[in-house]
């Protein structure tokens, strides 16, 4: 089969989107296409702004389709958005293209001058060098004609260059000519595609809310670019990053939206169930205790019928009512023989008389009388049946009460929530294992050779903390600036964990690969790239779709944060935790670390960000207040600037109307993220 050049079309237009067979552009565009030359592979019809359009495209991108040739959408009216959908999407503009379908447009009308194409390629996600080409054309079907028609003299050449047309279209067709996917399974693959990505990609593109601003609804503003293709001369790049700065409650807003619950299995009761959060509430199956009981070591005995004096004592538990008389010797815990009603304590007690053979008491004195009832647990007086004693949400702490209540109950398996996995990885060329560096400063030598690099804290720091929450960890090691590389360990992780955790590549640097790696070569959507923030300005987020043969479909999450060892920690404590707490099952409203007021012990200077300045907290039972102590300076390569730190103040930006710093003595919220230290006298 000779190899033709895949085409998706695109109609953007309310009006066939509420009446289909009322479209003649794509009628139109398809009679004008040589058949011979063209194999159009998919065709949709979307309402004007439908979050659709864009997913559609993204999604015909991601199949290898060569060309997309959408209609409509491109003029003046209030509804026309079409060319602000498709620009942000295209990594190489053709300005050419426009151009040519303008001129050839305008010999014909000046209304032509009226219309906004844009055109150009968009780098494949599969990061293969091959690329779609896109045109907005008309939503006329005469100006469509026209403007196609033009533009089909330079086509061959242009789809041959974008790199894609020979190589992926035989692709396309091989799939279609074997019957694996035919036209109609082509189709249908779109739309699932555009479905399962209903919710993020790239949908904020259609949010022209204003990203500032604390509210629970999360809108970053529009971004303007992609993020920076990493195969263009450094010379030729973005020197402004194209990701809205957005607040740090819009930021856990849609941390917290794109968050899935784990889910709830049956988990036995022991040890390893700390740290797991309850799916179920738990109920007492019986009373505790079962029948009456003693919390004493002594006597039981029937209050009314034994007053003061000497009784013989009984030692094998009574089946049958004690004859009058005796008291039966009990210790603490134990269930009460029948026709008792009241224990005495041993100190409340004397020897009478002794066994000639044994030696043991054979009578005692009670020096004191009881009343019924006295030192007596009652039936159920601890937990009745049915009370409920822990409840859906409670977590197996490692305080010990839950996992002690579990037991005392009898409960032998509980539905509790799966606990996420968490894969963590550093990147950076410069980047050494701490264990590593031993053996180059043993071999001696110049100061160079001994070593030459920094050393990754931000992985053992993070597999520890992570570790010391329960959670199961995956090591993912340390990756250099390559984008090979980075794709290779985001995929292990993606394949092995729940979250993912990077540190380093987030900001503007030559190296810095994150961003790219998880749009263009993963498929991932990032949700946010800068939060208005000191430290971690360049925190990311994004989720990267669960393979279609997964067993579970929802994404994964990846927390790209920044190299910055402080600004690593810090975002991980604002961001990562909560979405773990989410994830684990924990109760809306305990996702984020507490906050409490702290009074600062010195004056600390205000940022010009919202900054999260880290100190020590203990309470003071003099002021009865919790008391901060700066861990000093607070620059984000200062990792000891965490050293004894379990708090970070939370600070706003430096204004008019907050000033310049806090004093000494102002009271300002802080989050904690360790025990709060011993208490000063
Ligand atoms: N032109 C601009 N430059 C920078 C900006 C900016 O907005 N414009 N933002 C700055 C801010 S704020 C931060 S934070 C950092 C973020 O950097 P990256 O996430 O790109 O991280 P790297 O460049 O890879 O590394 C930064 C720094 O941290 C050290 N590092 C990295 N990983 C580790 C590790 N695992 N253990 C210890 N130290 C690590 C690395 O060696 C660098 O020194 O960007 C600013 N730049
Ligand atoms: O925001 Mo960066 O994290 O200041 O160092
Ligand atoms: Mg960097």
């Amino acid at each position: 089969m000779p190899s033709t050049v895949s085409v998706g079309l695109l109609c953007v237009s309310d009006t066939a989107a509420a009446v289909p067979s009322s479209d003649q552009s794509l009628p139109t565009i398809r009679s004008v296409l040589p058949s011979d030359a063209y194999t159009v592979v998919a065709d949709k019809v979307v309402a004007d702004q439908s979050p659709e359009l864009v997913e559609t495209v993204q999604a015909w991108v991601r199949m290898g389709v060569d060309l997309v040739l959408t209609s409509g959408g491109t003029g003046m009216g209030s509804r026309d958005m079409t060319p602000e959908a498709i620009a942000p999407l295209i990594d190489r503009p053709a300005p050419g293209l426009v151009i040519a379908m303008l001129t050839s447009s305008l010999a014909i009308t000046p209304l032509a001058a009226l219309s906004r194409p844009v055109a150009g390629i968009v780098h494949s996600p599969a990061g293969d060098g091959t690329g779609t080409l896109i045109v907005t054309l008309p939503g006329s079907p005469k100006a469509a004609k026209e403007n196609l028609e033009s533009l089909l003299r330079v086509l061959p050449h242009a789809l041959e260059l974008a790199g894609g047309a020979r190589s992926r279209s035989t692709t396309v067709h091989q799939r279609i000519e074997r019957g694996e996917d035919g036209l109609e399974g082509v189709r249908d693959a779109v739309q699932e595609h555009a479905h399962a990505h209903h919710h993020g990609h790239h949908h904020h593109h259609h949010h022209h809310h204003d990203g500032a601003g604390g509210g629970g609804h999360a809108a970053p503003r529009p971004r303007t670019m992609l993020s920076q293709d990493p195969s263009v001369a450094v010379a030729a790049r973005q020197r402004q990053s194209p990701w809205p700065l957005i607040s740090v409650r819009d930021a856990l807003a849609l941390i917290f939206e794109h968050t899935y619950v784990s889910p709830v299995q049956a988990l036995s009761v022991e040890p390893s169930l700390v740290g797991h959060v309850l799916a179920e509430d738990v109920h007492a199956r019986g009373n505790l205790p079962p029948g009456p009981s003693t919390n004493i070591d002594g006597y039981a005995l029937s209050a009314a019928s034994t007053p003061p004096g000497v009784y013989k004592v009984v030692t094998t538990f009574p089946t049958t009512p004690m004859p009058p008389g005796s008291v039966y010797r009990i210790n603490t815990g134990a269930p009460l023989p029948p026709g008792t009603d009241a224990c005495i304590m041993v100190e409340d007690t004397e020897v009478a008389s002794r066994d000639a053979a044994t030696g043991e008491e054979e009578t005692v004195r009670l020096v004191a009388q009881v009343d019924g009832g006295e030192n007596v647990r009652g039936a159920g007086s601890d937990v009745r049946t049915g009370d409920e004693v822990l409840r859906r949400g409670d977590v197996v702490s490692d305080v010990g009460g839950e996992l002690g209540t579990l037991a005392f109950v009898g409960q032998r398996s509980v539905r509790a929530y799966r606990r996420p996995v968490v894969a963590v990885l550093s990147t950076g060329n410069e980047l050494r294992d701490l264990q590593d560096t031993r053996d180059s400063a043993a071999a001696g030598g110049h100061a160079e050779a001994r070593f030459a690099g920094i050393v990754d804290s931000n992985r053992p720091t993070l597999l520890g903390v992570l570790q010391s929450l329960h959670f199961e960890t995956i090591d993912l090691g340390i990756c250099g600036d390559s984008m090979a590389d980075t794709t290779a360990r985001l995929k292990k992780g993606k394949e092995e964990a729940d979250v993912v955790i990077t540190t380093g590549g987030t900001s503007m640097g030559v190296g810095d690969l994150l961003k790219p790696c998880i749009e263009r070569e993963l498929g991932g959507t990032v949700h946010f790239g800068r939060v208005a923030m000191k430290p971690g300005k360049p925190t990311t987020f994004a989720t990267l779709p669960a393979h279609p043969m997964a067993p579970s479909r929802e994404p994964k999450l990846v927390f790209a944060l920044p190299g910055n060892p402080a600004s690593a920690l810090v975002t991980f404590y604002l961001f990562v935790l909560p979405a773990l707490r989410k994830m684990e099952g924990r109760r809306d409203g305990e996702w984020e670390l507490p906050r409490v007021p702290v009074t600062l012990t010195s004056t600390v200077p205000l940022d010009a960000r919202p900054e999260y300045h880290r100190v020590f907290v203990r309470p003071s039972l003099e002021s009865g207040r919790l008391e901060a102590y700066s861990t000093g300076g607070q620059r984000s390569s200062r990792t000891v600037s965490l050293a004894g730190a379990n708090g970070l103040l939370e600070l706003p930006a430096a204004s008019e109307a907050e000033g310049r710093d806090k004093s000494a003595g102002e009271t300002v919220p802080c989050v904690l993220i360790g025990e709060v230290g011993p208490v000063v006298y």
